[in-house]
C-alpha cells in the first residue's frame, strides 16, 4: 500500500491531473467530506489530508510515503529524510518582501538599523537579510502576515505572492523577490527502497505528465 500526503485546496486540486496521468483516481472530493483518509480507484493506493505545512513531516517518519509540497514549507522543514525527485511545477508563486505604500524600504535597510519583519517563513526570512548584511528582528506569525506592517507589528513582511491582489487590498507593496516557489514531490526514503516498484512508476508518470525525464 502506498499512501500519498496532500493539503486540501490548490495542492490536492493541481495534484489531481497528475495523479490521473499515473492511472490513480481519487475516489471522494475532501471539500465534501470529512474523511481524512481516501481511497483512490487503486486498491493499492489511498491519499491522506494533512495541513500543507505538516507534508514533510508526515512523509519523513513514514506516515506517508509519498507527498506533494511547496518549496516553502520544504526549506522550513529542512528536508530531512526526504528524497526529492520532481519539482511538479503546480502552486506557483514567488516569496517577497513587502512593505506598506510609502514606506522607504531602501533607507531603512541602508541605514543599518534593525528591521522588523514579520513572516511564517522564519528560515527563509533570517537566510536572505543574513545574505544582505541587514539586521532583523523576525517576529513568526502563522497567517495574515499583510497587517502586521498596517498594525505597526512589523516594518515588513516575507510572504508568497502570486497575483498581487492581497498585497494590493491592502496598500502594501513588493519590494523585494526572494525566491520563485512551486510545489514538490518528496519521498520517504526508507519506502523508496521498500516500495520501489511502486514509487518509481508513480514518480515516472508524474515526471512524464510534466514533461520530464527522471533518468
Ligand atoms: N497564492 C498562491 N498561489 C500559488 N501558490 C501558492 C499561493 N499561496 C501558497 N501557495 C503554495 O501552495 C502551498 C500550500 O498553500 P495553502 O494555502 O494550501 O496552505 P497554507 O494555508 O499556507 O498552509 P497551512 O494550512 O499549513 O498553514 C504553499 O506552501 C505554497 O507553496
Ligand atoms: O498574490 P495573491 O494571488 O493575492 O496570493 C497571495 C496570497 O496567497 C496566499 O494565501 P492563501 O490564498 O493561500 O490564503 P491562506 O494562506 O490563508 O491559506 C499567501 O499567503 C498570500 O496571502
Amino acid at each position: 500500500m502506498i499512501t500519498l500526503a496532500l493539503s486540501k485546496g490548490r495542492i490536492f486540486d493541481e495534484t489531481l491531473p497528475l495523479l490521473k496521468a499515473a492511472g490513480i483516481e481519487v475516489l471522494e472530493d475532501p471539500e465534501k467530506s470529512r474523511k481524512l483518509i481516501l481511497a483512490t480507484n487503486r486498491p493499492d493506493v489511498r491519499v491522506v489530508l494533512v495541513r500543507a505545512t505538516d507534508v514533510p513531516t508526515y512523509v519523513q517518519y513514514g506516515g506517508a510515503d509519498i507527498g506533494v509540497t511547496g518549496k516553502d514549507t520544504l526549506i522550513e522543514h529542512g528536508g530531512q529524510g526526504l528524497y526529492q525527485p520532481l519539482d511538479l511545477q503546480i502552486a506557483k508563486c514567488r516569496m517577497s518582501v513587502a512593505v506598506r505604500d510609502g514606506f522607504d524600504y531602501e533607507a531603512a535597510v541602508k541605514q543599518g538599523s534593525r528591521l522588523k519583519v514579520a513572516t511564517k517563513f522564519v528560515s527563509i526570512a533570517r537566510d536572505f537579510f543574513a545574505t544582505k548584511g541587514v539586521h532583523v528582528d523576525l517576529i513568526k506569525l502563522y497567517g495574515s502576515m499583510e497587517l502586521a506592517p498596517l498594525t505597526g507589528l512589523a516594518d515588513a513582511i516575507v510572504d508568497l505572492v502570486s497575483s498581487g491582489n492581497t498585497l494590493k487590498a491592502n496598500h502594501l507593496v513588493e519590494v523585494e523577490r526572494i525566491m520563485d516557489i512551486s510545489s514538490h514531490l518528496v519521498v520517504n526514503q526508507v519506502a523508496l527502497k521498500l516500495k520501489q516498484a511502486l514509487l518509481r512508476d508513480i514518480i515516472e508518470a508524474f515526471a512524464s505528465a510534466i514533461g520530464k525525464s527522471t533518468a
